[in-house]
């Protein structure tokens, strides 16, 4: 009995300042680890401390038996250096897959990550779940950031899909999402992708997740993503809402991540 105890994955999480998407972003984290049966822990700090709290924060998660996944919450203070944080993390608790060892794996062919990053793998589950084969398939990602964008990108072609990336600089990017099969958008820009950047029938992720400000709702702000669903719910053959869209895949692949890190650590296949 004390041995299945023991046997509990555990989650800890880094939550530094006080934005309050972030905060709820966590707690959707924490509560779904609570439904699970996933234990999980949190290092709150504040907005103005140090680097170095941080890292001492990351540093007891790594040493802690009990826990088998660490997460810092993105975005950090502008004062701290992210790639020093992210790097920080043990390799084998990396459940974000942000380390950059696990990134490099992703992208290296041959070679197998420990973690895949959350919102990426939530984006080709979706559609894998759909029944929606990848390979040969034109898929457009609109954003190329070491979070989403890139990552997306690499499993997309390791799924052997054609891959257009769309970015801040890209000239007419209407011209490339519009010979997509499949358009990913993860660029943080409400409403960027319009009906007329879509080809009849396509097939459209909407990972944006963009808090708007609005003083009269309870959490004070709502949520709008990349994709103007209402325009492109009329081309489209599928797309997904936020709210009630990537998001909750993203967390529950981050309990997978979880699960996957605490077998490994007690040698359960
Ligand atoms: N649903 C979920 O589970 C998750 C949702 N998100 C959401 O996804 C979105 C993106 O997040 P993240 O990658 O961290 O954001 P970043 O700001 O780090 O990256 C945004 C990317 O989009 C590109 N971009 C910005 N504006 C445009 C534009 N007008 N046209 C084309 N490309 C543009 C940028 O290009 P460049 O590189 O040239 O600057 C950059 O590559 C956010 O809304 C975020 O909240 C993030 C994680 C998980
Ligand atoms: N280290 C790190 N890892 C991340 O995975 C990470 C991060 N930092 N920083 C921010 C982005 C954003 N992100 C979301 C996760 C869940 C929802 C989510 O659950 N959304 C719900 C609703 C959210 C709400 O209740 O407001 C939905 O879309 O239906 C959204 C966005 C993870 N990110």
């Amino acid at each position: 009995m004390k041995d299945t105890i023991k046997k509990v994955p555990g989650l800890a999480v880094v939550l530094v300042g006080q934005r309050r998407d972030s905060q709820t972003y966590v707690r959707n984290k924490i509560k779904a680890c609570e439904e699970v049966g996933i234990r999980s822990l949190m290092a709150e700090l504040s907005e103005e401390c140090a680097e170095d709290e941080v890292l001492n924060a990351v540093s007891e998660f790594n040493q802690d038996p009990s826990v088998h996944g660490v997460l810092v919450q993105l975005p950090l203070p502008q004062h701290m250096d992210e790639d020093t944080i992210l790097g920080a993390v043990s390799l084998q608790k990396d459940v974000d897959g942000f380390h950059p060892l696990n990134m490099g794996n992703l992208a290296l062919r041959g070679r197998e990550p420990l973690f895949i990053p959350c919102a990426a793998k939530a984006c080709i589950e979706l559609l894998l779940r759909s029944g929606i084969k990848l390979k040969g398939k034109n898929v457009a990602v609109i954003g190329r950031s070491n979070v989403v964008g890139l990552p997306t990108t690499l499993l997309l072609q390791r799924h052997h899909a054609t891959v257009s990336v769309v970015h801040a600089f890209t000239n007419n990017p209407e011209d490339v999402t519009r010979v997509a099969d499949i358009v990913i958008s993860a660029a943080g820009v409400p409403n960027l992708v319009r009906g007329s950047w879509l080809k009849r029938g396509a097939i459209v992720i909407d990972v944006g997740t963009n808090p708007i400000e609005d003083p009269s709702l309870e959490h004070g702000y709502y949520l709008r993503g990349d994709v103007c669903y209402e325009e492109a719910l009329q081309v489209a053959s599928a797309i997904t809402p936020v709210p009630g869209g990537v998001g909750p895949v993203t967390v529950a692949m981050l309990l997978s991540n979880t699960l996957d890190s605490a077998k490994r650590f007690y040698g359960i296949s």
